[in-house]
């Protein structure tokens, strides 16, 4: 037990959160700061490490991420101690942290790192489930092995996961928007990638083309400690890997897509039978034919703004995220964002001083560059991390440092539907309006390019499929060339840009 609130600058380095940026950050304090004392407290009883870290490209990156128990991170770093205790309460003015096991912690500087929580549809509901880190998939996993029907509400990134690798169980997918995965891609990528989705999933997928996410050491841990109930980190790519996503049915995929539609309102079976002056619409297959007649009973039923209602097992909120601001931070007057995240400025700074953020818990509020933005991605919680424990090692010896390059410009890979996907600046043409111009190339079944310029300079792309055009499109984006004089021929497979433009 540490003195109670004594001046800060006898207090520690201290990180609040043991995913993969609260990690990072503690892991580059330790290096900048090897004669200072690092604390790492996190709520979960294993730790997210970063490892066979690589830059593919100028921004693209590539790791693995391990759940790893904490004396692993101990083990090499001397100077890190990690404590498994939530916070359950910061005292800013005070500059102190009380932990749930009793203790308090007076931090010289504190790093916030404590994630996000899935913003469910209907928190209370017990049929409405969220999956966030390894427990809450596990019980997906549980719950989908008894199901032969679940409804899937939004349209992100788990949303797109989960349709392509649950097998065996009916999928009705509702979504607000005309076409599928609208926080990744436009009409156009949907309607290439629904044509996967339709037809039945190979065998053998490709091999593994990028992070990789391993749970060794949770499964370790596991073993000797019970989670109370505690929240953990959130799960990454091919986080489904290890889970058996099947249900009771001996068909592959089944999915009924509804659209431009949300969920009005959810009756459990009593209250359904009660209320049940409504018809059922029943789902149909793509050939418009009636999947089951449903004379079924279900647990639960979902009632859509399109007056459709369908019966299920259970229903997959796969609706966004919230920061994990509550209720450890509450009486502290911080600067919070539209989404509920820690104002963070240019030197990850929160609007308290010597508080910094970083990874899904922060909003961004700093001007950014004219082709980055933020998601809540884990590629973003790794660089946020490591820029913080930058800017408050630099802090605590007053310097600055710069802005870290990986802001310039926004890149993400991942995999959608088994397909290789590059996501590159404004690849939406968030923000640009109408005074844009796209260019596209479709290979169906191989690949989908499309360019987003703007007074013909490249501000964003989205490449699927095996394009090997990431490095030359980053480098368009990033040294804004003017190329109006190339028009279409820019995709034009018969000229190979790489040549014209390295
Ligand atoms: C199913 C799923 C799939 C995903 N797939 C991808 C993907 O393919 N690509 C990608 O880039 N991103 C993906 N993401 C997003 C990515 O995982 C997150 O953006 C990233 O991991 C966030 O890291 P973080 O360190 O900010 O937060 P988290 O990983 O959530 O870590 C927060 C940490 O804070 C701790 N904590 C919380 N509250 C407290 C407290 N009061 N006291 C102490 N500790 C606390 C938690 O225990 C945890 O250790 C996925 C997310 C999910 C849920
Ligand atoms: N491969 C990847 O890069 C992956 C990334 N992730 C990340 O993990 C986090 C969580 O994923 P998701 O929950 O999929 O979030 P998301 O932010 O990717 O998508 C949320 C979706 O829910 C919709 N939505 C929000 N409120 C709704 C409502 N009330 N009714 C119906 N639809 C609603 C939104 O329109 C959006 O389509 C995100 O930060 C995401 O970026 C998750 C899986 C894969």
């Amino acid at each position: 037990m540490e003195a109670a609130c004594s001046p800060p600058t006898a207090g520690k380095f201290v990180v609040v959160g043991g995913g993969i940026a609260g990690v990072t950050c503690a892991e580059q304090l330790a290096i900048h700061l090897p004669s200072e004392d690092i604390l790492l407290i996190t709520a979960s009883p294993v730790i997210k490490a970063v490892t066979n870290f690589k830059l593919v490209s100028k921004v693209l990156e590539e790791f693995d991420v391990e759940e790893q128990p904490s004396t692993m991170l101990e083990n090499r770093f001397p100077n890190i101690k990690v404590i498994e205790s939530g916070v359950k309460q910061l005292n800013s003015k005070e500059h102190c942290i009380l932990t749930e096991d009793g203790n308090q912690h007076i931090y010289k500087k504190l790093c916030l790192c404590a994630g996000a929580k899935p913003k469910l549809i209907c928190e209370e509901n017990p049929y409405v489930l969220g999956i966030r880190d390894t427990d809450s998939a596990q019980e997906f996993q549980k719950q989908l092995t008894k199901a032969k029907r679940i409804m899937i509400i939004g349209n992100g990134g788990i949303a797109l996961e989960l349709v392509y690798e649950i097998e065996g169980c009916e999928v009705i997918w509702a979504i607000k928007d005309k076409a599928i995965g609208n926080t990744f891609f436009d009409a156009g990528a949907a309607e290439f990638l629904t044509s996967k989705l339709i037809a039945e999933k190979p065998e053998a997928k490709i091999a593994q083309k990028r992070t990789r996410y391993t749970t060794e050491g949770r499964k370790k841990e596991a073993e000797t400690k019970a989670n109370a109930g505690n929240i953990g980190s959130a799960l990454g790519p091919d986080w489904h890997e290890g889970l058996d996503l099947k249900g009771t049915k001996e068909f592959s995929h089944k999915i009924h897509i509804e659209t431009m539609c949300e969920v009005k309102k959810i009756y459990l079976q009593e209250e359904f039978r009660i209320s049940k002056k409504k018809a059922l619409t029943f789902p149909r297959d793509h050939h418009n034919q009636l999947v089951i007649a449903d004379k079924e009973i279900w647990p639960v039923y979902v009632e859509l703004t399109n007056e459709k209602i369908y019966g299920c097992d259970f229903i997959v909120s796969a609706t966004g995220v919230t920061p994990n601001t509550e209720p450890f931070l509450c009486g502290n007057n911080f600067d919070v964002g539209k989404d509920g995240g820690l104002k963070v400025d240019d030197h990850m700074r929160t609007s308290l001083p010597d508080i910094y953020a970083a990874g899904d818990i922060c909003t961004v509020s700093w001007q950014p560059s004219p082709v980055w933005q933020q998601m809540r991605l884990w590629t973003q919680a790794r660089q946020m991390g490591w820029y913080a424990a930058k800017c408050m090692a630099a802090a605590s010896v007053g310097e600055s440092t710069d802005m870290d390059f990986s802001f310039e410009l926004f890149a993400h890979v991942t995999k959608f539907f088994n397909y290789k996907v590059v996501l590159l600046g404004k690849y939406n043409a968030q923000g640009l309006g109408l005074d844009h111009e796209l260019i596209l190339r479709c290979t169906k079944g191989q690949e989908y390019i499309k360019a987003v310029l703007q007074n013909g300079r490249m501000m964003g792309a989205v490449l699927i499929g095996e394009t090997d055009l990431e490095e030359t499109f980053e480098n368009l984006i990033l040294n804004q060339m003017n190329l109006s004089a190339y028009g279409e021929d820019l995709l034009d497979p018969n000229i190979d840009i790489e040549d014209y433009f390295d």
